[in-house]
């Protein structure tokens, strides 16, 4: 189920299991693990591949001169760049110092020029890993962008030094980190790799459980986004349905000068399967979209919002008569799906915030970063720091179904429960992909979905259609978020085809 773990939840599980186990076995565990990936990493003949091994202080050091010892023995020219402790070691590290330096792996000062001039086939970073306490600085911040620089493959374990594991920040208000092209991660997998920062640094991740056993591990309340988690909800369409068997969509926004947002939402909603879709302006209504005659233009002056699942944002604009548009969705007994600037008229106004949070019919949310700190009343730099965190409290706090957008979008409950997502990429960083997922978001409702399957649902299929585009080569320069509607289309059918009942 990719349970993600936090470093306290790590650490205990971590110290339970060595208590059971001879002294060292997990630190060993680890080196033999790195080495059989980087094996994976390097040509087939390792004879004489350079290697460069970069072992920090702490235990993530013990765990690079592990796998050094058993790389030579491979016959893989091994370097070892060693920081060792200022103050005591651990046994297990100093047992795997002994190791590495009586094997044929060479410690040597190696840097500057010589670290740049050399073509590595392969640099291992065991600087540091959860026991990251500060930014990396000094000379090892000058070591950290040299390896960046290279263009070598690089493989950290246990996480890219200088990356907090928790959040998937770096480290420091101008801190730098690793950038690695593959992780292995130890015992279980952590968030701060596929959020923020953390998919820019950790490369390919896999986990090494170290051989711990199922039981060992406590059940969390943060995984990775998968098919599996909304499966069920696929359903094979039945001969004898209609459009009415798959419900209504309002898309409601468009202000003066806005009148693109609703649009793109009313086209995806339409093409993920949803029976009928108005698209409702809070200005003048165009009296068609000539690209999808299919849509229905409507005024929202007079339309009737307890008819539909509304999603209610997209070029809205924040004028008097929005807001009066945002308190009548509000008080609905429609499913919602607030995006946009129906947000920022939310955070704006603390009575409706109240009101979302005693609906009935519950909420959606999908804000970006900085919605999400104009809802939450804080830097939008406090939001990326712990963006799991930022997406719980606004959940809790409007009882709503989160989902706050950007690379690892991040979906939570009000109860707790959290998940990372995996699909997507940066040709989603273009105007109007955000009114795509709401409208999407929408018409899963409309087609009977529960909120969190829709929500979980959404985002992995949004994020799909822009990964299969950009394998076409459709971006990720130059996506437009129109281009998204089919590939989500034929995104929810293949799914329907294969999970469906
Ligand atoms: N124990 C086990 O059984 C297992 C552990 N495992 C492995 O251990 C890793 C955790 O090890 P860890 O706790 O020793 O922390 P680690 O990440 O090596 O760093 C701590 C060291 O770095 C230092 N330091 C921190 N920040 C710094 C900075 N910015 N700049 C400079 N120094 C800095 C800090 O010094 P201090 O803060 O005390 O001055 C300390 O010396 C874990 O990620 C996994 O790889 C696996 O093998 C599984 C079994
Ligand atoms: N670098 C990225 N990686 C993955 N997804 C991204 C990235 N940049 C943007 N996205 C996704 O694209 C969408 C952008 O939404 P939003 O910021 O609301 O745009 P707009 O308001 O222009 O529609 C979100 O789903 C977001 O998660
Ligand atoms: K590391």
């Amino acid at each position: 189920m990719n349970p993600l773990y936090s470093v306290a939840e790590i650490r205990a599980i971590e110290q339970r299991a060595a208590e059971a186990l001879p002294a060292g076995t997990l630190m060993q565990r680890a080196g033999q693990a790195t080495a059989n990936a980087a094996l994976d990493m390097l040509p087939f003949s390792t004879n004489g591949a350079r290697v460069l091994v970069l072992a920090g202080p702490g235990n993530n050091g013990g765990d690079a001169l592990e796998a050094a010892a058993h790389l030579t023995y491979s016959g893989a020219q091994v370097d070892v760049l060693h920081f060792p402790p200022a103050g005591e070691q651990s046994a297990e590290r100093a047992a795997a110092q002994r190791r590495a330096e009586s094997s044929d792996a060479i410690f040597n000062d190696i840097g500057g020029s010589a670290l740049a001039g050399t073509e590595w086939n392969l640099i291992i970073d065991g600087l540091f890993g959860i026991g990251l306490a500060r930014p990396v600085s000094g000379a090892l911040r000058t070591l950290v962008d040299t390896v960046n620089t290279l263009g070598c493959p690089v493989l950290a374990l246990d996480v890219p030094s200088g990356l907090d594991a928790d959040t998937g920040a770096v480290v420091g208000p101008d801190g730098v980190a690793i950038r690695a092209t593959h992780t292995i991660t130890f015992i279980g997998d952590k968030p701060g790799l596929h959020t923020c920062d953390g998919r820019d640094h950790a490369g390919q991740v896999t986990v090494a459980a170290l051989d711990l056993e199922p039981r060992q591990f406590p059940s969390v309340r943060l995984h990775l986004n998968e098919a599996r988690f909304f499966a069920r909800k696929l359903k094979t369409r039945r001969q004898n349905s209609h459009k009415g068997s798959y419900g209504n969509v309002a898309v409601v926004g468009g202000a003066r000068g806005m009148a693109g947002a609703p649009i793109l939402a009313a086209r995806s909603a339409l093409h993920a399967g949803a029976g009928r879709v108005f698209a409702v302006f809070a200005d003048d209504a165009p009296s068609y979209d000539s690209g999808q005659p299919e849509l229905m233009c409507r005024a929202a002056a007079g339309f009737d919002l307890d008819s539909s699942v509304l999603v209610l944002g997209p070029g809205l604009g924040t004028a008097p008569q929005s807001v009066e548009l945002l308190k009548r969705a509000v008080a609905s007994a429609s499913a919602l799906v607030a995006d946009a600037d129906a947000l920022n008229l939310l955070a704006a106004d603390a009575a409706l915030q109240a009101a979302v949070a005693q609906r009935g019919a519950g909420c959606i949310i999908t804000p970006h970063p900085l919605e999400a700190a104009r809802l939450l009343g804080c830097a939008i730099t406090a939001v990326q720091a712990d963006r799991v965190a930022a997406a719980r409290t606004l959940a809790a706090r409007l009882r709503a179904t989160v989902v706050l957008k950007g690379s690892g979008t991040v979906i939570a409950a009000p109860d707790g429960d959290a998940v990372i997502n995996t699909t997507g990429n940066p040709a989603l960083a273009t105007a109007g992909t955000g009114d795509v997922l709401a409208g999407l978001c929408g018409s899963l409702l409309a087609q009977g979905w529960p909120q969190w399957e829709a929500a979980l649902a959404a985002v992995w299929l949004h994020g799909m259609a822009a990964d299969v585009l950009v394998t076409d080569g459709v971006g990720p320069i130059g996506l437009t978020a129109g281009e998204l509607v089919p590939a989500i289309r034929a995104a929810i059918n293949r799914l329907v085809q294969q999970h469906g009942r």
